[in-house]
Order: structure tokens, then sequence, then C-alpha cells
């Protein structure tokens, strides 16, 4: 490249001289001439290569040489001095120029200026490599301070210790959490000591304790070389060992060698993560032992609901092995107890991330047998708030389970027969009442009861009266569909519900009748209780029903009502419920609530019949109770006896009457004529089987000072039937004061003759139904004949009842009956009359 000048001199002689002196000579230059520093100014402006050097002139017509500089940006340059300025040769230096020449005369100078600008270039070139590399070396040593800088920081900032060791096993580097936790004097540190030198004073303080036992057993021996043995002599540098400081912080300490020779260790306190982990562990074996120890488990599942984790005794519980339960969902393994709806119900909680309760299903159990579950969860989500799966307990709930079906059982259905109860008919009839009411057709309540379950259940011994319960249950599931209802309400009372029945009330009707003799006939079969055979009929109510118009408790009374019906029209049949039963069931309501207030009123007194004998003399009287109503005048017992029993108030109204009798006995007893008369009263089941009845005639007695054997207590036969043991006990208690006893309505019953004879009785008497027709019935008069032959044969008196004509009694006396009661010797009235 040839060297490029640019002459600034205003004197063109003296410029071409210079240009000449440096074209001509052997070296390629090009000479660009500027005659005043404007036109330099001009030229450097120029889009052209760079000038290598510029030439000035001294003194220029728009400036000196220094103003040229000025413009110049560095280029290197030498500047012609006159002859005899040598003094501004100095100056020229001292402002930059890179070199000078003088002119002299004669041009002498000319000839020395090439080489003089290759000088200059040279030096010039050497000088800006220098400035160049001084320019790197400052920035490098910049960023070397800036480095130095931010690892000093970097190493201040971080909670490890660090320390650097050279190769000749120096400190280096070592940071302020290094004195820290080693709690290390900074002096121990200058001057980059040995590491050998601080654990030795480590060592000699006792941080290592004795017999280095601070030091893990990882770390133990080459701690103690550290300290003892020369670098080459030392076992094999541990990674990683523990240590604890004498304050008792934990350190981990780990080495790492560096290529060039040495090693960075570092001290990171791990003391609270740690205890930290400490606490884990001990918490996770509190967890272990406890879901061992409990029956119930925990569970863990992926985020696609596979199983992924159990604790605690699944297995045991379930019968399932690990690998049966892993990776499996909750629904593919072998389940019952929850329908499909549940199912969805269950796995829609799932996808939503939702927690569930209690959500309960069947597993097998090992032994095959169903084993309930209750599985509780909640969802799981990492630290970005991601679903990763669920978790939760689950416990065998199967105890409970049963206890509750158990409980269930027992609270709906009978436990003897096991057919519904009470409680679960009224369900049932609630839905027979709204299906009825939708498919519009009829259903039938039919109401049974067993017409001598209480006499065999008597004889027999409950438990055999259970046996025949049982059978009696069977029986009636085998005499309906399966949709009907068979319940047991207690006792012998039995309620079968038919539904689906025609739409037509007389078809449904007749359907239902049907289905009641099949009902009796089966019930009727015999039954085969302790060897042996028993027979039972029922009496059936049937009440018709569809929808909901009536409550079941009125259903169920209207085919109560038509049981009752039933037994009354001689039991072992059946009879539907209609309005009339309805309307003499509200009489009797409404009688009842008027018999409560008439007792309270004193409403109610003694008629008396007088008993005469063959002679027409007064032996006593029957006691006949009458209700002195207030708007109904006196009302006849045949009206209000049966609802007394019915409702219980047969027992106040029996008190009653005995007071009155005893009190008319203490009242004859002050009259001679009439003081050996006896007293006839009448005495109904009731009244009989009440626990406190022999002791209530025994102080009406006394209360009234009257003689026992001056009352006559007249019982029926279907009385003395049931527990005819009870009834002789109670009989002979009081005949043992004086009580007698007579047989009302003998020959209506089953007029048994084996318990007759057992029974302590003084008296039969002939029902008026016989008296009645002695004359014109053959049969009636034959009865009434037998029985006076029995009396006589058993040595009873026989009492004629109902005796209204002279021929009835002439009769009845020809046929060896010495006494009589009836209309014919006296209506009953009230006692006055009977002295009449
Ligand atoms: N046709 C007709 N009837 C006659 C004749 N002589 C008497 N009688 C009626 O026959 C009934 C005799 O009483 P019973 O058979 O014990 O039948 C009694 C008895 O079973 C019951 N009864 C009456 N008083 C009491 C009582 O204090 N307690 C209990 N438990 N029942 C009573 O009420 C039933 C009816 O009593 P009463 O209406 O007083 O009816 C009485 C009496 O008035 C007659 O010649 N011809």
């Amino acid at each position: 490249m040839p060297v490029s000048v640019l002459l600034i001199e205003g004197d063109a002689q003296h410029a071409d001289a210079v240009v000449r002196a440096l074209v001509g000579g052997p070296l390629a230059w090009q000479v660009e001439v500027a005659h005043s520093i404007a036109q330099a100014q001009a030229l450097l402006e120029q889009p052209r290569p760079p000038f290598d050097a510029v030439l000035v002139a001294h003194a220029l017509s728009d400036g000196s040489a220094f103003d040229a500089l000025e413009g110049l940006s560095g280029l290197p340059a030498i500047i012609v001095l006159p002859p005899g300025q040598e003094g501004a040769a100095a100056h020229a230096m001292r402002r930059g120029f890179g070199d000078f020449v003088l002119r002299d005369a004669e041009q002498e100078y000319l000839r020395h200026l090439p080489a003089q600008i290759e000088d200059l270039l040279v030096r010039t070139a050497a000088e800006r490599a220098r400035r160049e590399v001084e320019a790197e070396l400052d920035r490098t040593s910049a960023l070397l301070a800036e480095k130095t800088r931010e690892l000093e920081v970097t190493l201040a900032s971080v909670s490890q210790a660090i320390i650097k060791v050279d190769g000749q096993g120096r400190i280096r580097v070592y940071n302020q959490r290094f004195l820290e936790l080693l709690d290390l004097p900074e002096a121990l540190l200058r001057d980059h000591p040995p590491l050998e030198a601080v654990v030795k004073f480590q060592a000699a303080r006792g941080d290592f304790g004795p017999q280095m036992a601070l030091v893990d057993a990882v770390g133990r021996s080459y701690v103690a070389s550290e300290c003892a043995a020369p670098a080459g002599e030392r076992p094999a540098m541990p990674e990683m060992y523990l240590r604890r400081t004498p304050s008792g912080r934990y350190l981990e300490v780990r080495t790492r060698p560096i290529e060039e020779g040495g090693h960075v260790r570092t001290f990171t306190d791990v003391t609270d993560y740690l205890s930290i982990q400490e606490a884990l562990r001990q918490s996770e074996a509190r967890w272990r032992s406890l879901t061992q120890l409990s029956s119930d488990w925990y569970w863990e599942q992926d985020a696609e609901f596979r199983f992924v984790r159990f604790d605690g005794s699944p297995a045991r519980e379930l019968g399932a092995s690990d690998e049966e339960l892993y990776g499996k969902r909750r629904w593919e393994l072998p389940h019952a107890g929850v329908s499909q709806a549940q199912w969805a119900a269950h796995r829609a909680q799932l996808e939503a991330h939702e927690v569930f309760q209690d959500f309960e299903m069947q597993r097998m159990g090992p032994d095959g047998t169903p084993q309930w579950a209750s599985i509780s969860g909640e969802p799981i989500f990492d630290d970005q708030g991601r679903f990763t799966g669920y978790r939760g307990v689950a416990r065998n709930i199967t105890e409970r389970k049963r206890a509750e079906a158990e409980i269930a059982r027992l609270a709906f259905y009978d436990e003897l027969t096991g057919l519904p109860n009470r409680r679960l008919l009224q369900d049932r009839l609630q839905q027979a009442m709204r299906q009825s009411a939708r498919d519009r057709k009829h259903c039938a309540l039919l109401f049974l009861d067993l017409d001598n379950f209480k006499a065999i259940n008597d004889s027999m011994g409950h438990d055999w009266g259970d046996h025949m319960l049982s059978q009696v249950a069977m029986r009636l599931s085998g005499c309906v569909r399966a949709s009907d209802t068979v319940a047991r309400l207690g006792g012998d009372e039995f309620v079968v519900v038919l539904q689906g029945l025609d739409g037509a009330p007389e078809r449904a009707a007749a359907m239902a009748e049907v289905v009641a003799h099949k009902i009796i006939t089966a019930l009727g079969q015999p039954y085969q209780l302790g060897g042996r055979t028993l027979y039972s009929t029922p009496s059936i109510g049937i009440a018709l029903f569809q929808g909901q118009e009536i409550p079941v408790s009125e259903l169920l009374q209207h085919a109560d009502l038509a049981m009752y019906q039933a037994k009354s029209r001689g039991r072992n049949t059946l009879c539907f419920f209609d309005a009339s039963m309805q309307a003499a069931a509200n009489a009797r309501s409404a009688l009842e609530t008027d018999m409560r207030a008439g007792l309270q009123r004193d409403e109610f007194l003694l008629h008396y019949q007088r008993v005469v004998d063959a002679q027409g003399a007064v032996l006593g009287a029957e006691a006949l109770v009458r209700w002195q109503h207030p708007q109904r005048g006196m009302v006849p017992p045949g009206e209000f006896i049966g609802v007394a029993e019915q409702t219980g108030l047969i027992l106040p109204l029996g008190q009653l009457v005995l007071r009155l009798a005893c009190q008319q006995l203490a009242c004859w007893a002050q009259d001679k004529a009439c003081a050996h008369w006896t007293l006839a009263v009448n005495v109904s089941a009731q009244e009989f089987r009440h626990p406190g009845f022999v002791q209530q005639v025994l102080d009406a007695l006394a209360h009234a000072q009257v003689d026992p054997r001056q009352l006559k207590l007249e019982l029926t036969e279907s009385l003395l039937l049931h527990d005819v043991e009870e009834c002789i006990a109670k009989m002979q208690a009081l005949r043992a004061k004086g009580v007698r006893f007579a047989l009302d309505d003998f020959g209506t019953g089953y007029s048994s003759l084996s318990y007759l004879k057992r029974l302590p009785l003084d008296q039969l008497k002939i029902d008026q139904g016989f008296v009645r027709d002695v004359l014109t019935d053959p049969n009636d008069a034959a009865i009434a004949c037998t029985v006076i032959g029995l009396g006589r044969s058993l040595g009873l008196d026989v009492v004629a009842e109902g005796v209204e004509t002279a021929a009835q009694r002439t009769f009845l006396l020809r046929n060896g009956c010495q006494r009589f009661q009836g209309y014919l010797f006296g209506r009953p009235a009230p006692a006055a009359a009977l002295r009449d």
C-alpha cells in the first residue's frame, strides 16, 4: 500500500519541492496538498481512504500549525519549522506533534524527510499498539475487579460456608459464613493459612469431640487424618459427611476436588432440615402404627383414580392382596351394594375433584362374606394447584350395617313371624293408596283375627301359641301374591293388603272375597302343635279402598269393625265394611262418652227381679243394672253392657253394681222377712279376669258387712272356657269365704261336662231361650230337662229363667225344677217392689 500524506503548506514553491522529494523517492507516496487549514479540513471531510501522515507548515494563511493540528483527528503529524524556530519545536512536541523538521536554506532536510515520515509512522503504529494493549489491560482488570466483587457478594450472601483450598493445601478463599458457622477468628484465616492449621485449631478447641465423636462414621477417619497425617497418607476424602458442632448444630460437609489441584469445601447447617426429617419420620411411624392398629385404612390414588398406596389393613378387611388392589380403580374391584346411579354420582364427584364423605359400598371379605366399607376422600393438588389424585380413609362398617339392618328389621318387621309390623304396614298402605289413585284400581284391606286363639294359647302355653302364629303367617303368605302385603299387628291380629283389584267396586269386592275364602280354608286346616291336632278359624273384616280418600288409621278401623261384625255373625266368616257399621261405631263411641259421664253423675242403679221357689216364696233376687239417663230415661243393660265390655268401662260399672248389691243385702239383713234372701249379680268376663277381682268382691262384702253366703255371682259358660284353672282358683278363693256361684245361660255354649264337674258351682240357670219354647219345641224341652237332671245329679240348684207363663212353670216343676224367675213372678224393679 502506498503511503498517503496530507501536506498543508501555504508556500506553493515549498509545497512542490516537498511533493517532489516524496513522490520521486523509491517508495510509492501519494501526497495531497492543502494550502490552508480550511482546504485541509475540506480534504479530510471528503470520502476517501484516510491519510497515513500529515506534514504541516508552521504558519498558514488561516492559522498556525497548532490550529491545523486541532482538526487532524489524531493523525501522526510532522510540523515543518522555518530555520531558527527550534524553540517552537519543543512547543510542537508538547502539543502532540509526532515530530518536526527544520527547513534549511538548501532544502537539505527534504532528503531525510521520507525516512523521517516512515520513522514517524512506525513510532505511531507502535504507540497505537501499546495504547490498545493498555486499553485491553484496563478493560480486563475492570472485568476482573467486577467478577471478584460479584464473587465476594455471592459468597457473602450464601447461607453455606465455603472455602477453596489450593493444591498446596492453603485456604485461598473463604466467606464470612465460614467464620460464623465454624466460629473461627478472622485472624486465623489471614494470610491464606494451610487448611491443616485450621483443622488443628478446631481439634484443639474440641470441635470434633473426644475421639471425633461429633463426626459421623463416614468422615471420622478423614477428619482425624487431617489433623495428624501428612497429606499423601490420608484416606480418601469423603464427598460428604455429617458432623455436629459443640453447640448442637448439624453440619453437612461436602468436598469437591478441582482440576488445577486443591478442593472446594462447603459447610451447610442442616439442623433444621434434620429435625424436620426426624419429625416427619416419627410422624410417619406414628401414622403407620396407627393404621396398622386400627381397622381403618388409608388409601391414595393417582390422577387417573388408580390406587397407588394403601396403609393399614385393607387386605385383612377385604381379603384382597396388594396386587389385586394396586393400579385398579375403585369400581374395577369386585363390589356390590352400589347402584349404577350411585356410581355415576361418585365418579362425577371425583371428576369434579370434590371432597366426598362416607361413600358406602360392599366388597367380598376373606371368607367370601360381603363386607361393607365406608370411604371418605379428598383431592390432592401440587404446588402449582394441579390435581394429582385422591387420598382418604376407609373403614369396615359391616357390623354397623348389620346392626342397622337388624334395627330396621325390628322396627319394621314382626320378630315372631318375620311379617311386616304395624309401622311398615302403614307405609305399604300409603303406597297402595297412591298406586291405586294412579292406576284407578281398587285395593282391599283384610283384617283378620283367630277366633279361638286365646283359648289355644292359654291351654297349650305361649310357645305353642307362637308356633301356631308362625304357621298362620306362612299359610297367609301362601294365599296371596308376592306383591300383596301380609302384616301382623300383634297378638292374633293379621292384616292382608290386596292390590291391583278391579276398577269396579263390585268386581273388586268379589276378588277380595275369593282371597278371603281361600284364607278361611287355609287357616281352617288342622294345626299340629305339641303332638296335638288343633283347629282354629279366622274372622275376617274387609274394607275396599281406592286412592287416599280416607286416612290409613280410619281404613284400619273400618276393616276392624267389619271383622267384629264377622265375629258377631258367628265367626269363621268374613264381612265387608259398610257405612252402617261406621254409624254404629260412632254411636258406640258417643255412648262410651255418655257412659263415662253417667258413671261420674251416679246415673246407674239396680233393679231387682225376684227368684221364687215352687210355692212362690221369694228366695232372693237377681240384680240387674239400669241407667237412669237424663234424656233417654231408663236404659236397659242390653244397650250399654256390650259397649262397657268393649271399652273397659265394665270394670268401674261392675264395681258399682257389686257395691250397690252388697248395700242392698245389708239393707235386707235389717229386716227379718228378707234377711235370708240371696242376691245374684252378673259378672262379665273382663271383670272376672281382672287380677283384683277376688279382693274387690271381698272388699265390697266387708265394707257393707254382709254375709258372703248371700251373694251369688252369675258367670257365663263362655267366661269359664278361658283359662279354666285360673277360673277355678278364683272361684275357690271366693267360695272359701262363702260366696256362691251360678252358671248363667247354661246350655247356650259348648257345655263341657268334664269341666262342669270341676267348677265349684251352686246353681245352674236354664237360659230363658229354652224356657220360652219349652212347651212348643221338644228340643228346648229336652235341653231344659237335661239341665234339671244334670243339676240334680251334680247336687246343684237349678233356676229357670224367663218364666212368663204358668204352663211353663208347671212343665218345669213337673220335671223337677224348684226355682223360678220371670215376668210371671215379677219384672225387674226397684228393691222396694220386691216386698209386694
Ligand atoms: N223376655 C223376658 N225377659 C226376662 C224375663 N224375666 C227376666 N227377664 C230379663 O232377662 C234378663 C236376665 O238377665 P241375664 O240373663 O243375666 O242377662 C242380663 C245380663 O247378662 C246383663 N246384665 C244385667 N245387669 C248386669 C250387670 O249388673 N252386670 C253385667 N255384667 N251384666 C248385666 O244384661 C242382660 C239383660 O238384662 P235385662 O235387660 O235386665 O234382662 C234381664 C231380665 O229383665 C221374662 O220372663 N221374659
